[in-house]
């Protein structure tokens, strides 16, 4: 991606723990310059500090892209230290805090892009949903697409209130993967195998299952392809398939409320 407008003017991430840090890790990788990135965090990690980033406090007036990455119960606290900067395009990746909120803060006329990343963005894999207030303008959106895509795919939802089910979904979403890595792990453990082998079996399975399944291919047809008529797969997924969709449906129901309940 060509990041000469956000090179020149500069990015400020106002807090950069997982998932801020996931995203800076992505675009350093993709060759944004260290010295075009201002961070506010109140304890840097040795990580961050040793990226070249600017830590000092001071910040360009008007940055291309402020991105918002605290905790929503945090923003009381930290949105202040935003409070000079003039012509920037904020982008919000916080969970559940409304466009709303922040237009209280700076403003209805402040240019405000929601988004809801996932932390595969750390690796280039992520997926991120983005929604913008009335006073984003198409290129704005364009921007935040540009800037954001440098770290995986970028969705554009139609409505802000999509938000809560894709934070249930994709935001949340990478760890309901890892804990099935890890029951997937525990149940080959517990018919005899060693927990190494039983993790790297799981690990690699879950990994290879993924690209496949990125291939295009439908999934529904993916997973025909593995299930032999009365094999071992069918045996297994007879087990499964009775539990998991209303298992899943619950799961990112309760995510989603919650993204719903910290709307305040
Ligand atoms: N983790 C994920 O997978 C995803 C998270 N999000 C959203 O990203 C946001 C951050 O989440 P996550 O990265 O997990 O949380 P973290 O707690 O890891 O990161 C938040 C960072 O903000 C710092 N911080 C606290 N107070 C301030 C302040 N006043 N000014 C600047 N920085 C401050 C924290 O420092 P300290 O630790 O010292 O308090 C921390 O480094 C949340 O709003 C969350 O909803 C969205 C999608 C996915
Ligand atoms: O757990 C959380 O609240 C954040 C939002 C999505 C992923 N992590």
């Amino acid at each position: 991606m060509d990041f000469t407008d956000i090179e020149a003017r500069g990015v400020v991430l106002l807090g950069c723990g997982k998932m801020g840090g996931a995203m800076l890790a992505g675009w350093l990788d993709r060759g944004l310059s260290p010295g075009a990135v201002h961070v506010i965090d109140p304890k840097p990690s040795d990580w961050l500090r040793n990226t070249g980033v600017h830590l000092d406090g001071g910040l360009p007036d008007s940055p291309a892209i402020t991105l918002i990455a605290v905790k929503p119960q945090m923003m009381g606290d930290a949105l202040p230290a935003l409070q000079d900067l003039d012509d920037t395009l904020y982008v919000s990746i916080a969970a559940g805090t409304t466009i709303g909120a922040f237009e209280a803060v700076f403003g209805a006329e402040a240019r405000i892009v929601r988004a809801m990343p996932n932390t595969p963005a750390a690796i280039s894999q992520g997926i991120t949903a983005i929604v913008g207030n009335d006073a984003a303008t198409a290129d704005d959106l364009d921007l935040a697409d540009l800037f954001l895509s440098a770290v995986g795919e970028v969705v554009r939802l139609n409505d802000e209130s999509e938000m809560d089910a894709v934070t249930g979904l994709s935001g949340s979403g990478p760890a309901y993967v890892f804990h099935m890595i890890e029951a997937m792990t525990a149940a080959g453990e517990a018919q005899g195998l060693a927990p190494e082998l039983a993790l790297r079996l799981a690990r690699a399975t879950v990994a290879g299952a993924g690209a496949l399944a990125m291939s295009g291919e439908d999934p529904e047809q993916l997973r025909k392809n593995v299930t032999s008529p009365n094999g071992t797969t069918q045996a297994g997924l007879e087990v499964l398939m009775e539990e998991l969709q209303d298992l899943m449906a619950r799961t990112v129901a309760a995510a989603a409320d919650r993204s719903r309940e910290l709307r305040g």
